[in-house]
Order: structure tokens, then sequence, then C-alpha cells
């Protein structure tokens, strides 16, 4: 069982703060932290969402900042170049205990080098292997941190730690119940149908209640649709938003019986999925995998199934766009935890209209499923309802016992000693990604050194460098540029669909040893990097990727692996240089 940090903490030795007045600074702070900490959104993929807001002893604010993007500079870091010397003696905000899994330019680091004498936490980190560690080692280095509902109780703390819960619901979802946070969102007239008998939906609500669902599409990993939805309206499911975070486009369905002509099988605006069972028609799957759309088979779809396998996928958080039959389907395997619903003011009648939930075999009053936390918007003339079916899970107790947090957070099972997988950088050996926040000097062609973001930056940019053509180089600059790995990766891959003219012509040739120097350095600039590396000797590294069959393994090991591999021989040739060292020094004895 893993060791967790803290967990001999005893509420005997909790230090209570009581001061109304205290209180209700410290939340207002809280909850900047955790509006600030949305303002990704829509931009990057989801990722956890983290936002500081330092305060100086005197309750001006000096300084903020929020996390952009996986591998992006952490909030905290922000907030303090932001404050400058005004850190001295202030207190910091952080709505999330800081994921500090890599050691330099830390939020931890940052905060204690700034002089900051006290940190409000809102909730400590839900993921088993950074939870209490970075108050830990506040704490160590002096701190006063004073975690909401341990250290600070009163309603407005508990009202400004439900903020924090739920701006990191899918987060906490992930570390709770092994799913990514689903959304289910329907639109509905009046009288509760979501389309006219005739099955045509186009369109209930409005243009603005339309626009607020690009936006919620731009901020989930996915959107899903069933079968019958693809076969009425065709639909698109993108996030219209120009060059934001585009969702992957999910589409389940039992019997394969799907259009050959249907707006999800062009992938060239975003990607698509067809999740089915296992040997349904198979020469239908041959013909979209043939058009770039990825098919994955499952024993059985049922929706708890097909949530396990997105979650294993790093998944965080989903909307479901499909009708009442799988939403039914879906709400009764539990994967559902909010619901947006859209009420137009409209009737259509219709006795066998479709409506937004199909059979899910109540028969009393007594039974429906009351929604938590409820809201209520005007969004032109339609009303926005929206709630949670289940509520956020509360971690409380934060610090639970070692048996507890197997119970609350399944994803504690350990590593197989032999696989060591990676993907995501907020999990375990994250950083081995290549997007890890972790800014690499790479020589030029003329020898100068030059900074990049990541590893990500620098090998997507070097498939343009050294061509002899200006809009090559604009690639390069552009892709430098980039404010996060994930941007740079976007940018860089379809600039090499859409321009394969300005694309090295070495570079199939080229691309692993480009990878190679890059992690070198990588590996080689951070020592606390370079000691997890050498950790893992005797252990297979995998990089988990699903999407990528060359850098990653793939789905079911049938990926290259080839970014594992590339590390593997860096860890040997990290290992033969210190066994050198020691054999040299040995000697000089
Ligand atoms: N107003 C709104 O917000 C919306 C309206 N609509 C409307 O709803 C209607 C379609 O609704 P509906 O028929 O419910 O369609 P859905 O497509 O949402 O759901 C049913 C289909 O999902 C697939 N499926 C996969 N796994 C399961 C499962 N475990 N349980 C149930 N179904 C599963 C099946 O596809 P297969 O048959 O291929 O095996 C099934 O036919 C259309 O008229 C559409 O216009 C749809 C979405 C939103
Ligand atoms: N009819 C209806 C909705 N329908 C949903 O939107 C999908 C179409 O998306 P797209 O092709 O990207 O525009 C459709 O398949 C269904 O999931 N949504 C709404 O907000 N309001 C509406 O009135």
């Amino acid at each position: 069982m893993a060791f967790v940090l803290g967990a001999h903490f005893s509420p005997m030795t909790c230090k209570v703060v009581n001061n109304t007045h205290a209180h209700a600074d410290d939340a207002a702070y809280i909850r900047r932290a955790v509006d600030l900490s949305e303002k990704s959104a829509g931009f990057t993929s989801p990722h956890p969402n983290f936002g500081c807001v330092i305060a100086t002893s005197t309750g001006k604010v000096a300084g903020e900042g929020y996390l952009y993007a996986q591998g992006t500079k952490p909030a905290e870091v922000l907030a303090v170049e932001a404050c400058g010397e005004r850190c001295r003696g202030a207190t910091a905000y952080l709505n999330l205990e800081p994921g500090d899994c890599h050691g330099d330019h830390t939020a931890v680091s940052a905060l204690v080098q700034a002089g900051i004498t006290r940190a409000v936490v809102g909730i400590r980190h839900p993921l088993q292997h950074l939870r209490g560690k970075a108050v830990c080692a506040l704490r160590s280095q002096g701190l006063q941190v004073d975690v909401l509902g341990e250290d600070l109780q009163s309603k407005v703390m508990e009202e400004a730690r439900k903020s924090c819960l739920i701006v990191n619901a899918p987060l906490i979802h992930r570390a709770c119940s092994r799913v990514p946070f689903s959304v289910l969102k329907y639109a509905m007239t009046l009288d509760g149908k979501i389309a006219a008998s005739s099955g045509h939906a186009a369109w209930i609500s409005s243009k603005m209640s339309r626009n607020r669902v690009f936006e919620l599409r731009g901020r989930s990993d996915a959107i899903i649709v069933g079968g019958n939805t693809v076969r009425k309206d065709n639909p698109r499911l993108t996030a219209r938003h120009g060059s934001g975070h585009m969702p992957m486009r999910i589409v389940l369905s039992q019997t394969m019986n799907l259009p050959e002509e249907a707006n999800l099988w062009d992938v060239s605006e975003a990607s698509t999925i067809v999740v089915t069972q296992r040997g349904a028609r198979r020469n239908f799957q041959k013909y979209l995998a043939s058009k770039g759309v990825e098919v994955v088979e499952l024993d059985i779809l049922n929706s708890r199934d097909v949530m396990e396998y997105f979650h294993d996928r790093g998944y965080l958080s989903i909307l479901w766009e499909c009708g009442g039959t799988l939403a039914a389907s879906a709400i009764s395997s539990g994967v559902i935890h909010k619901v947006f619903a859209f009420v137009a003011p409209k009737i259509i009648g219709g006795k066998n209209a479709p409506t937004p939930v199909g059979e899910l075999g109540m028969v009393e009053m007594s039974q429906a499923l009351d929604l938590i936390d409820v809201g209520y918007e005007q969004i032109g003339p339609d009303m926005l309802i929206s709630g949670f079916l289940q509520p956020v899970p509360d971690l409380m107790p934060v610090i639970p016992s070692e048996d507890e947090t197997f119970a609350i957070d399944p994803t504690v099972t350990p590593y197989e000693s032999s696989i060591i997988s990676f993907y995501k950088t907020w999990d375990p050996y994250g950083a081995f990604s290549n997007f890890s926040p972790h800014p690499i000097q790479m020589p030029d062609r003329d020898d100068n050194y030059v900074t990049w973001s990541s590893v990500e930056h620098y090998y997507q940019a070097q498939k343009f460098a050294g061509v002899n053509d200006p809009a090559a180089q604009d690639c390069v600059e552009k892709i430098k540029a980039m404010r996060s790995p994930e941007e740079a990766a976007r940018v860089g891959r379809s600039m090499q669909r859409q321009h394969s003219d300005l694309v090295r012509s070495d570079w199939e040739s080229m691309k692993i040893d480009v990878m190679y120097r890059a992690l070198k350095c990588k590996f080689s600039i951070y020592p606390h990097l370079n000691s997890m590396l050498l950790s893992t000797a005797g252990s297979v590294l995998v990089e988990a990727s699903p999407h990528d069959l060359f850098w990653g393994g793939g789905r079911e090991g049938e990926g290259l692996n080839y970014l594992g591999r590339l590390l593997m021989q860096l860890r040997s040739e990290f290992l033969g240089e210190s066994s050198t060292s020691t054999e040299n020094t040995c000697s000089a004895l």
C-alpha cells in the first residue's frame, strides 16, 4: 500500500482559526482564485484548474495567475512573477493544492523563494500521489498553511471550499470514480420534446443558446452521441470558436448501421471515434478506418464500460449530446454527473416525439432523481437549467487513512512492477511526457543556444527547420511562440498536414534523432528528472498514448513506443555514465 503523506494528521493538532472578518476576506480571495482557475476553459484541453491570488498584509491583491494548459507555468509561479517584491510577508490563496510533481519552477519553490509567509489552500490535491505533498513541503519551509475545512472552518469557508470542489469536479471524479466527469446536455421544447415526431430537431433552442453549447464543447475532452442521432441529424459536433481546443467526437453504435456519408467522417476539422460491439459490421469498420475514423470494439457496449475506457485514455470531461435512448442508458449506469437543459418557449406536441431521457424503469414520483445545486439562467428566449445529478465527491476527511485512501481513490493501484506507463503530466511519471513544463536549450544551425518552452515545442518546430523558404521559418517561429505544448503540437501537426512542401525532406529519417537530442537535454539539465528516470531502472517505459502509434504504445500495445524506447536508451546511457564515474572515483581513491 502506498504511503500517504500526512497520514498521521490528527484533528488534535489542527488549529481552527475562527475570526469572521478574516474568514470573509480569505474566502473572497479563494473564490477569486477559483474564478481565475477557469480562465483557460475552451482554449486548451481540460486539465486540473489552478488559480493563485497573492494579497499583501494590507489586503491588496498584488499578483495573480492561473494554469493555462498542461505543461505551462504553474499559477503560483505566474502570480509570484506578477507580484515581485510585494510577495514578502504576503499571503497566497490557492484553490487547489499544487501538483508539484516535477520539482523545478514549482509552486512550492516559487512561493518559498518569494518570501510568502502564509498560504491558504482551498482543497488538497485529489490525486493520491500528489495529495498533501505541497502542503507538507510549504509547512516544512516555515510557511503557515491553512487548509479550508481543516484549519479554517466556518459557513463562509464551507461555501468557498465547495466552489473549489466544483471547479475541479472533473479531476475529483477522475480520482474517486475512475470515469470522466460527464455532462448531459439537451435542448427541449416547453412540452418536453427534443425533436418533432419525425425526428427533426433543427432547431429547438435559440442561436444564443447554441453558441453557449459551442462553449461547453470547447471545455470538454469529447462529445458523445448515439447512432440514431447520427442517422437523424448528421451533426458536426464541433466547437465553432476558431482556433481553440477541439474536442474528440464519439459515436456509440451497437449495430454499426451508420450512414456511409456523414459530417462526422470528415476528420479534417476534428477527430472521430466510433465505439461499437466486438464483431459488428467489420467491413464498415474498415471503411470508416479508411476515412481516418478510429473504431474501438468493446465486448459489450454499456455506458459504464465506455466511460472507464475513456478514463483510461486520460479524458477528464465528456459532454453527452445524445437523444433520450442513450441518455437513459447513461443515467442508469450512473455515469452522468451534471445536466444542462436548455428549455425553449415552444410547443411541438406529438405523442411519439422523442423526449430527453428514455426509460428509467421508475414508477413513482418518489423515485425521481433530484438535481443538486440547481442554477437557472436566461439565455435569449430560452431558460438554461443546470444541476448536479450526483454530488461532487468530497474528499473529507482530507487526509484519510491508507485504507480509506485506497477506497476513495482506486487510481492508487500500484504500477505493475515491470511496466511504467506515462501520458498526462499530472499522473505519476507525467514528467516523462513531452508536454511536461521543462524548457530546454538547444543549439540552432549557427550553434547559438535557443530556449524552447518544452520538448514538444522543439520537436514540432524541427519539422520545418532549415527549409529554404520564409514560410517554413514562419512555421518555426509560430510553433516556438505557442503558449502551451498542446498548442505547439496542434499547430505543428496541422502545418505538416496542410503544407507538406514546407516540411524538411529528411524529416522521417531525422525525427528520432531530433527527439533523442531534445530528451537528452531535458534529462541532463534537470537533476530530479534524471533521478526519476534512473529510479525506473528495470522497468519498461511506455508512453500510453492511444493515438500515436509511432511515439506511443497504442491502445493495446500495438504502437511502436519510440518515446518509451528513447527514454530507456537514455536511462541506460546515464546509468552507464554514473557507473563509469563511480569506477573512476573508486580508482582515484
Ligand atoms: N434536442 C436535442 O438536444 C437532441 C435531440 N436529438 C434527437 O433525438 C433523436 C434521437 O434520439 P435517440 O434515438 O434516443 O438516439 P441516440 O442516437 O442518442 O441513442 C440511441 C442509439 O445509441 C446507440 N447506443 C449505443 N450504446 C447504447 C446503449 N448502451 N443503450 C442505448 N443506445 C445505445 C444505438 O445506436 P445504433 O442503433 O447505431 O446501435 C442507439 O440506437 C433524433 O430525433 C435527434 O434529432 C438528439 C440529440 C440531442
Ligand atoms: N437540436 C438541438 C441540438 N441538438 C444537438 O446538436 C447536434 C447538432 O450539432 P451541430 O451539427 O454541431 O450543430 C445534434 O446532433 C444534437 O446532438 N442542440 C441544441 O443545443 N439545440 C437544439 O435545438
